[in-house]
């Protein structure tokens, strides 16, 4: 939606190479299990040639060649993220159920952040912030962020991971049954009297597989 081409991971190679992926429908879930660094291709490699991608994912073209394990240094912290998510009394899948995928590349964040035009002053409602990754990119460029997070863990986690500021307000509930009215509103009237700003919003849309 944000002008991001995407790159099909099929999740399963075995069911991936049997069954057809419908474009509109691919999977987003990633794994937070800590895996070895891939190595990029050659860059001698003409793009055509290159090997396929290993199976499990799917990621914004962009975020390929800026990736942790390539130096870009761009990344969010992978292995707090994994450490804060399993804190909390057991071990976290993401579930699929929730369209559960993290992005690790903090650099994507910034793009989809300014892509979207957010800035200084601004108050953006995020729909599933999940380890907070966007939330911090929208965070930084200023923006009043109001959180909503159906999966109490992914709440706690974004909470303690900002702590407290007025910046930001996580909400643990179901978007489809958030109330605009009485949750979001009042912080939106405060934030933008005076000026003739209004709400952004700001979802990573979840792609599904159909297998
Ligand atoms: C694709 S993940 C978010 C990824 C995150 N923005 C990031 O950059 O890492 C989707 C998030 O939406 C949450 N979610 C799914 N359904 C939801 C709903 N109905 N209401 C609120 N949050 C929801 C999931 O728990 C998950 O944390």
């Amino acid at each position: 939606a944000l002008g991001f081409g995407f790159e099909v991971f099929p999740l399963n190679k075995n069911k991936c190479e049997k069954k057809k992926i419908l474009p509109s429908k691919m999977l987003a879930l990633t794994s937070l299990s800590p895996r070895p660094a891939r190595p990029s291709p050659s860059p001698a490699t003409p793009p055509h040639r290159r090997p396929p991608p290993p199976c499990g994912r799917i990621r914004p073209t962009s975020a390929v060649s800026t990736a942790a394990s390539d130096g870009g240094g761009a990344a969010d912290d992978y292995h707090s993220t994994i450490r804060s998510l399993n804190s909390h009394g057991r071990r976290h899948v993401p579930r699929k159920s929730l369209g559960q995928n993290y992005m690790l590349n903090a650099r994507v964040n910034e793009e989809l952040v300014a892509a979207a035009g957010v800035e200084e002053g601004d108050v953006v409602l995020e729909i599933g912030p999940g380890t907070g990754s966007l939330t911090a990119a929208l965070l930084a460029a200023g923006a009043t962020v109001v959180a909503v997070e159906k999966d109490k863990h992914m709440a706690t986690l974004v909470r303690d991971r900002f702590g407290s500021t007025e910046q930001l307000k996580v909400i643990e509930e179901d978007i489809t049954k958030f109330h605009v009215h009485s949750h979001f509103l009042p912080i939106l009237e405060e934030k933008s009297r005076g000026t003739k700003k209004y709400a952004k919003g700001c979802v990573k849309l979840t792609i599904q597989c159909q297998h």
